[in-house]
Protein backbone atom coordinates (compact mmCIF):
# COMPACT_ATOMS: atom_id res chain seq x y z
CA UNK A 1 0.00 0.00 0.00
CA UNK A 2 1.44 3.54 -1.10
CA UNK A 3 1.00 6.19 1.84
CA UNK A 4 0.56 9.85 1.39
CA UNK A 5 0.81 12.70 3.97
CA UNK A 6 -0.62 16.81 2.28
CA UNK A 7 0.31 18.84 4.70
CA UNK A 8 -1.84 22.33 4.44
CA UNK A 9 0.57 25.53 5.10
CA UNK A 10 -0.90 27.21 2.60
CA UNK A 11 -2.87 29.77 5.12
CA UNK A 12 -1.90 33.15 6.27
CA UNK A 13 -2.46 33.03 10.10
CA UNK A 14 -4.18 36.20 10.78
CA UNK A 15 -5.58 35.23 14.31
CA UNK A 16 -1.30 35.11 15.33
CA UNK A 17 -1.84 38.66 14.24
CA UNK A 18 2.52 38.02 13.40
CA UNK A 19 4.17 39.50 10.54
CA UNK A 20 5.14 36.00 10.23
CA UNK A 21 3.02 33.69 8.67
CA UNK A 22 2.57 31.04 11.61
CA UNK A 23 4.08 28.42 10.12
CA UNK A 24 6.99 29.73 9.65
CA UNK A 25 7.43 31.12 13.38
CA UNK A 26 9.92 29.30 15.57
CA UNK A 27 9.11 26.48 18.36
CA UNK A 28 12.40 25.83 20.29
CA UNK A 29 14.63 27.30 17.75
CA UNK A 30 13.35 25.23 14.51
CA UNK A 31 9.70 26.40 12.19
CA UNK A 32 6.46 25.21 13.52
CA UNK A 33 6.31 23.67 9.95
CA UNK A 34 9.11 21.65 10.17
CA UNK A 35 8.30 19.67 13.58
CA UNK A 36 5.25 18.83 11.51
CA UNK A 37 7.07 17.34 8.70
CA UNK A 38 9.83 15.53 10.94
CA UNK A 39 6.49 13.60 12.74
CA UNK A 40 5.06 12.53 9.22
CA UNK A 41 9.08 11.62 8.31
CA UNK A 42 9.59 9.41 11.71
CA UNK A 43 5.93 7.71 10.59
CA UNK A 44 7.21 3.81 10.47
CA UNK A 45 4.78 3.60 7.42
CA UNK A 46 7.03 6.34 5.10
CA UNK A 47 4.37 8.10 3.91
CA UNK A 48 5.17 10.52 0.86
CA UNK A 49 5.10 14.12 2.14
CA UNK A 50 3.70 16.96 -0.58
CA UNK A 51 3.93 20.65 1.31
CA UNK A 52 0.87 23.09 -0.02
CA UNK A 53 2.13 26.68 0.57
CA UNK A 54 1.28 30.02 -0.88
CA UNK A 55 2.96 30.36 -3.84
CA UNK A 56 4.63 33.42 -2.71
CA UNK A 57 5.98 31.80 0.07
CA UNK A 58 7.91 29.13 -1.82
CA UNK A 59 11.19 30.56 -2.37
CA UNK A 60 10.91 31.99 1.44
CA UNK A 61 10.42 28.35 2.23
CA UNK A 62 13.58 26.85 0.20
CA UNK A 63 15.86 30.01 2.25
CA UNK A 64 14.36 28.27 5.71
CA UNK A 65 15.48 24.65 4.48
CA UNK A 66 18.80 25.53 3.49
CA UNK A 67 18.83 27.75 7.14
CA UNK A 68 18.11 25.24 9.33
CA UNK A 69 19.36 22.11 7.25
CA UNK A 70 16.22 20.66 6.88
CA UNK A 71 16.37 17.84 4.23
CA UNK A 72 12.54 15.72 4.43
CA UNK A 73 11.77 15.14 1.16
CA UNK A 74 8.70 16.73 0.14
CA UNK A 75 6.81 18.04 -3.08
CA UNK A 76 6.29 21.61 -3.00
CA UNK A 77 2.23 22.28 -4.31
CA UNK A 78 0.77 25.79 -4.99
CA UNK A 79 -1.72 27.00 -2.21
CA UNK A 80 -5.11 27.62 -2.78
CA UNK A 81 -8.34 30.23 -1.46
CA UNK A 82 -9.16 28.34 1.25
CA UNK A 83 -7.83 25.30 3.01
CA UNK A 84 -10.36 23.44 1.37
CA UNK A 85 -8.51 24.22 -2.25
CA UNK A 86 -5.10 23.85 -0.90
CA UNK A 87 -6.17 19.85 0.26
CA UNK A 88 -7.86 19.75 -3.30
CA UNK A 89 -4.48 20.95 -5.05
CA UNK A 90 -2.27 18.49 -2.98
CA UNK A 91 -4.43 15.49 -3.90
CA UNK A 92 -4.21 16.73 -7.66
CA UNK A 93 -0.36 16.10 -7.13
CA UNK A 94 -1.11 12.21 -6.24
CA UNK A 95 -1.47 9.81 -8.68
CA UNK A 96 -3.02 6.55 -8.92
CA UNK A 97 -4.19 4.75 -5.77
CA UNK A 98 -2.97 4.51 -1.40
CA UNK A 99 -3.95 6.19 1.83
CA UNK A 100 -3.59 10.00 2.19
CA UNK A 101 -3.36 11.73 5.81
CA UNK A 102 -4.23 15.44 5.51
CA UNK A 103 -2.58 17.41 8.63
CA UNK A 104 -2.78 20.68 9.44
CA UNK A 105 0.90 22.38 9.46
CA UNK A 106 -0.07 23.97 12.41
CA UNK A 107 0.00 20.98 14.83
CA UNK A 108 3.43 20.22 15.01
CA UNK A 109 2.91 18.01 18.45
CA UNK A 110 1.10 15.19 16.36
CA UNK A 111 2.61 11.94 17.25
CA UNK A 112 4.55 9.40 14.56
CA UNK A 113 2.25 7.13 16.69
CA UNK A 114 -1.03 8.91 16.33
CA UNK A 115 0.54 9.47 12.47
CA UNK A 116 0.51 5.79 12.11
CA UNK A 117 -2.36 4.84 14.03
CA UNK A 118 -4.69 7.19 11.51
CA UNK A 119 -3.31 5.25 8.26
CA UNK A 120 -3.70 2.12 9.79
CA UNK A 121 -7.27 2.64 10.24
CA UNK A 122 -7.82 4.73 7.24
CA UNK A 123 -6.73 1.07 5.15
CA UNK A 124 -9.15 -0.89 7.35
CA UNK A 125 -12.27 1.50 7.24
CA UNK A 126 -11.85 3.62 4.67
CA UNK A 127 -11.07 6.93 6.86
CA UNK A 128 -9.96 7.72 9.79
CA UNK A 129 -10.64 11.52 11.94
CA UNK A 130 -8.72 12.48 14.66
CA UNK A 131 -11.29 13.44 17.39
CA UNK A 132 -11.00 14.45 21.55
CA UNK A 133 -13.40 14.48 24.30
CA UNK A 134 -14.39 17.99 25.62
CA UNK A 135 -13.62 18.55 28.90
CA UNK A 136 -15.62 21.68 29.37
CA UNK A 137 -19.21 22.14 29.27
CA UNK A 138 -20.80 23.42 26.16
CA UNK A 139 -23.57 25.42 25.28
CA UNK A 140 -25.10 26.23 21.83
CA UNK A 141 -25.88 29.95 20.70
CA UNK A 142 -29.46 30.40 19.26
CA UNK A 143 -30.53 32.43 16.45
CA UNK A 144 -32.08 34.38 19.11
CA UNK A 145 -28.54 34.81 20.95
CA UNK A 146 -29.64 33.08 23.76
CA UNK A 147 -27.69 29.82 24.43
CA UNK A 148 -28.44 26.29 25.52
CA UNK A 149 -26.50 23.38 26.98
CA UNK A 150 -25.52 20.39 24.89
CA UNK A 151 -24.66 17.42 25.92
CA UNK A 152 -20.79 17.40 26.19
CA UNK A 153 -20.59 13.43 25.92
CA UNK A 154 -22.39 13.73 22.71
CA UNK A 155 -19.70 15.76 20.93
CA UNK A 156 -16.00 15.34 20.09
CA UNK A 157 -13.23 18.60 19.21
CA UNK A 158 -11.74 17.22 16.11
CA UNK A 159 -8.11 17.24 14.93
CA UNK A 160 -6.20 16.09 11.71
CA UNK A 161 -5.03 14.23 10.99
CA UNK A 162 -7.66 12.95 8.75
CA UNK A 163 -6.57 9.98 6.47
CA UNK A 164 -8.70 8.70 3.79
CA UNK A 165 -8.67 6.18 0.86
CA UNK A 166 -7.19 8.17 -1.90
CA UNK A 167 -10.21 7.21 -4.11
CA UNK A 168 -12.69 8.20 -1.71
CA UNK A 169 -11.30 11.69 -0.95
CA UNK A 170 -11.02 12.43 -4.39
CA UNK A 171 -14.58 11.81 -5.14
CA UNK A 172 -15.52 14.22 -2.33
CA UNK A 173 -13.68 17.17 -3.57
CA UNK A 174 -15.08 16.62 -6.77
CA UNK A 175 -17.82 18.87 -5.28
CA UNK A 176 -17.95 22.66 -4.86
CA UNK A 177 -16.53 24.37 -1.85
CA UNK A 178 -18.80 25.38 0.72
CA UNK A 179 -18.03 27.40 4.25
CA UNK A 180 -19.25 24.24 5.98
CA UNK A 181 -15.96 23.04 4.60
CA UNK A 182 -13.87 23.18 7.19
CA UNK A 183 -12.26 20.04 7.58
CA UNK A 184 -12.20 17.28 5.26
CA UNK A 185 -14.51 15.04 7.24
CA UNK A 186 -17.03 17.67 6.50
CA UNK A 187 -16.42 17.15 2.96
CA UNK A 188 -16.09 13.38 2.73
CA UNK A 189 -19.94 12.87 4.81
CA UNK A 190 -21.62 15.50 2.34
CA UNK A 191 -20.53 13.36 0.03
CA UNK A 192 -22.00 10.84 1.63
CA UNK A 193 -19.21 9.07 3.64
CA UNK A 194 -19.22 7.84 7.06
CA UNK A 195 -16.63 9.30 9.34
CA UNK A 196 -15.02 6.54 11.06
CA UNK A 197 -13.24 8.46 14.77
CA UNK A 198 -10.40 7.62 16.15
CA UNK A 199 -8.71 8.88 19.60
CA UNK A 200 -6.69 12.05 18.95
CA UNK A 201 -4.46 13.42 21.31
CA UNK A 202 -4.54 16.26 23.79
CA UNK A 203 -1.84 17.87 23.04
CA UNK A 204 -2.32 18.09 19.44
CA UNK A 205 -2.99 21.51 19.53
CA UNK A 206 -3.25 23.73 16.71
CA UNK A 207 -1.63 27.12 16.41
CA UNK A 208 -4.01 29.45 16.10
CA UNK A 209 -3.35 32.37 18.68
CA UNK A 210 0.07 33.88 20.40
CA UNK A 211 -0.67 32.07 23.30
CA UNK A 212 -0.85 28.52 21.65
CA UNK A 213 3.03 28.69 20.63
CA UNK A 214 3.81 29.18 23.75
CA UNK A 215 1.84 26.36 24.92
CA UNK A 216 3.19 24.02 22.23
CA UNK A 217 6.85 25.19 23.52
CA UNK A 218 5.90 24.09 27.20
CA UNK A 219 4.44 20.81 25.83
CA UNK A 220 7.15 19.74 23.64
CA UNK A 221 9.39 20.02 26.57
CA UNK A 222 7.56 18.43 28.72
CA UNK A 223 7.04 15.58 26.15
CA UNK A 224 11.31 15.21 25.87
N1 LIG B 1 -6.07 28.69 2.22
C1 LIG B 1 -5.61 27.93 3.24
C2 LIG B 1 -6.00 28.18 4.59
C3 LIG B 1 -5.47 27.39 5.60
N2 LIG B 1 -4.60 26.40 5.28
C4 LIG B 1 -3.97 25.62 6.33
O1 LIG B 1 -4.96 24.94 7.08
C5 LIG B 1 -4.47 24.77 8.42
C6 LIG B 1 -5.53 25.16 9.42
O2 LIG B 1 -5.94 26.48 9.12
P1 LIG B 1 -5.85 27.71 10.16
O3 LIG B 1 -5.34 27.29 11.49
O4 LIG B 1 -7.12 28.46 10.08
O5 LIG B 1 -4.68 28.58 9.48
P2 LIG B 1 -4.83 30.02 8.84
O6 LIG B 1 -5.96 30.03 7.87
O7 LIG B 1 -3.46 30.38 8.37
O8 LIG B 1 -5.16 30.91 10.14
P3 LIG B 1 -6.19 32.13 10.21
O9 LIG B 1 -7.58 31.53 10.03
O10 LIG B 1 -5.95 32.67 11.62
O11 LIG B 1 -5.82 33.10 9.11
C7 LIG B 1 -3.20 25.61 8.57
O12 LIG B 1 -2.06 24.78 8.60
C8 LIG B 1 -3.23 26.48 7.33
O13 LIG B 1 -1.92 26.82 6.86
C9 LIG B 1 -4.23 26.14 3.95
O14 LIG B 1 -3.44 25.22 3.67
N3 LIG B 1 -4.75 26.91 2.95
C1 LIG C 1 -9.05 21.00 10.19
C2 LIG C 1 -9.25 21.44 11.61
O1 LIG C 1 -8.01 21.62 12.25
C3 LIG C 1 -10.05 20.41 12.37
O2 LIG C 1 -10.32 20.88 13.67
C4 LIG C 1 -9.99 22.80 11.68
O3 LIG C 1 -11.26 22.68 11.07
C5 LIG C 1 -9.22 23.90 10.98
O4 LIG C 1 -9.93 25.09 11.17
P1 LIG C 1 -9.22 26.44 10.72
O5 LIG C 1 -10.16 27.56 11.03
O6 LIG C 1 -8.95 26.27 9.24
O7 LIG C 1 -7.96 26.52 11.55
Amino acid sequence: MKYYAVIVAGGSGSRMQNKIAKQFLLLDGKPVLMHTMEAFAACALNPEILLVLNIHQHQYWEELCKAHSFTIPHQLIKGGEQRFHSVKNGLKAIKGKGIVAIHDAVRPLVSPELISRSFEAAEAEGNAVAGIQPTDSVRKINFDGKTEALNRNELLLIQTPQTFNIDLLRKAYQQPFRNEFTDDASVAEYSGFTINIIEGARDNIKITYPEDLEMASFLKKKSS
